[in-house]
């Protein structure tokens, strides 16, 4: 059966819901399709369902370190199942009221299906035929499955297989040193299981600066988490008491489960995009122009699929950015600052420049950094782990970039994106008077160390 709509989602990632918000009230016709579960990973198995998990195992550390604070709780034992629980109560909640939305909505059709181009105009999906005059394409990344020795044959987890596992994993084996393995890895060990994460590189997060990424690593390991770097993961075993991973150095490591978090593929050969006249850059990722209009003229593509961005934000931004097209604004990828954090405890908030990017691009950079143990509001919390690191443009006085590794950078680095989309020179930022006492008051002062980086 064909449908012709003026409008087609593909894809339920985090630009849909901020689409629908303007094109309900425009009028028109509108299909969405969905292969798998409403709301796409944020909210069912990246995001939300991480941070509920890193809120759990936070709290649990906070309760073991109760005597430095003054109180004593005896020994802090996980009821697994409870964390489970409250996850799953807080992410299920998000992915079903974007559904009943949906299904609320006299213009809205929702088809539940894997979609593939036919032509420009037209997707299948199962036994429908969806025609639209403009179409978003918002279907994401999936986890890549490295090419290891005996990988199809052994119960590996991807991020999303970790979260629905019931029992705590006794020795969690993390293939991949990136975001997912830091996050999760500390959140397991922290909950109760022993940790070791394999990291190719010889750093973890190899896209951050080394000095930041060696103090997250240390944070880790000062929680008991085996870090070992510059070790590439060639092939897997299952034994009768777990899986052993095989390394290129030789050497074997042994875990009762393997999460792989070795990155993640965009979800567009999948859609058949030369069907549509969707070109694909060398990466496979959708290209795109400043406003995420695909090579065909007609469709968008939003979100992580198109390369531009890999977090929630950004796919939502990219929605903005197709609506101004489309009813008027100005927003467009170019003028976008990256920005997002790390959320591990202490959390990192990163936006602009790394350090070695801004010396890349030849600014002439200014750097000053602050310890967390010389921040007053740091130490009243017992948070002294960390620095904040600012990079600022020694010709414009404007600041290139920063990352707060501390208590709060997930939050205080949403400033700092202010500061530089404002474009406040840093002689301006240094009079603003901020609450005291709390990390944030201290960045204004932190400029007062800026040295030229040799
Ligand atoms: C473990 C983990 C933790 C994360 N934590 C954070 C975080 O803290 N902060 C942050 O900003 N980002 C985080 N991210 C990234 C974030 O989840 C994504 O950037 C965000 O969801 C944006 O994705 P998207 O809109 O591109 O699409 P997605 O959310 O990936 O959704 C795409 C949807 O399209 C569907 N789909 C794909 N192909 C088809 C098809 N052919 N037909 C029909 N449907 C299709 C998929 O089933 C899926 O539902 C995390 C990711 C992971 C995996
Ligand atoms: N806080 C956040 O915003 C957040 C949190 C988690 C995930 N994410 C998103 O999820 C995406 C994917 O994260 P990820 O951690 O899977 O990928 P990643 O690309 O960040 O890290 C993967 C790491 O795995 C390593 N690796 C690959 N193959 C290996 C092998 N055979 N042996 C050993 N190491 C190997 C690589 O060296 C790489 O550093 C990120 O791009 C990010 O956008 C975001």
């Amino acid at each position: 059966m064909s449908q012709t709509f003026d409008y087609v989602i593909l894809g339920t990632g985090q630009a849909t819901g901020t689409l629908l918000g303007r094109l309900i009230p425009e009028g028109g016709t509108i299909a969405v399709i969905e292969g798998g579960r409403i709301g796409g990973s944020c909210v069912n198995y990246g995001c939300t369902p991480t941070k509920t998990l890193v809120a759990s195992a936070r709290a649990a550390h906070m309760a073991r370190r109760g005597e430095e604070f003054g109180f004593k709780t005896g020994d802090i034992t996980i009821d697994f199942d409870r964390v489970r629980e409250r996850m799953n109560k807080i992410r299920n909640s998000s992915s079903n009221g974007l559904e009943n939305w949906m299904k609320n909505t006299d213009s809205v059709t929702l088809f539940k299906g894997w979609g593939k181009f036919t032509g420009p105009k037209s997707i299948q999906a199962g036994e429908h035929t969806i025609k639209g005059e403009t179409i978003f394409v918002n279907t994401g990344t999936r986890p890549f499955k490295p090419p290891l020795n005996g990988i199809d044959d052994v119960p590996w987890m991807d991020s999303a297989g970790l979260l629905d596992l019931k029992e705590l994993p006794e020795h969690l084996v993390i293939l991949g040193g990136g975001y997912i393995g830091c996050e999760l890895g500390q959140v397991y060990r922290r909950l109760g299981s022993r940790v070791t994460i394999l990291q190719r590189d010889n750093q973890l997060m190899p896209r951050e600066d080394s000095d930041l990424a060696e103090t997250v690593e240390e944070i880790l390991q000062n929680e008991g988490i085996e870090v070992k770097k510059g070790t590439e993961a060639i092939g897997v075993s299952e034994s009768d008491d777990g899986i052993t991973v095989s390394l290129n150095n030789g050497k074997e490591v042994h875990g009762s489960h393997l999460l792989v978090a070795a990155g993640r593929r965009p979800n567009s050969t999948t859609i058949n995009p030369d069907a549509a006249g969707i070109m694909l850059d060398k990466k496979g990722f959708i290209k795109v122009d400043d406003h995420c209009r695909t090579t065909a003229g007609n469709i968008f593509a939003v979100g992580d699929v198109n390369g531009e961005g890999a977090f929630t934000h950004t796919s939502v931004n990219d929605a903005e950015i197709v609506l101004d097209l489309l009813f008027c604004g100005d927003r467009a990828i170019s003028k976008r600052n990256m920005i997002y954090s790390l959320f591990t405890d202490p959390p990192l908030g990163r936006v602009g420049m790394t350090e070695k990017e801004a010396v890349a691009a030849g600014y002439n950079v200014l750097r000053a950094i602050r310890p967390m143990s010389k921040i007053s509001r740091a130490k009243e919390m017992g948070e002294t782990q960390g620095f904040a690191k600012l990079l600022v443009d020694a010709d414009t006085d404007l600041i290139l970039g920063a990352s707060i590794l501390g208590p709060g950078g997930d939050e205080i680095i949403n400033m700092f994106a202010a500061i530089m989309h404002s474009e406040i020179p840093c002689r301006e930022y240094r009079k603003v008077v901020l609450v005291h006492p709390t990390v944030s008051e201290l960045m204004p002062w932190v400029l007062d160390g800026l040295e030229p980086v040799s």
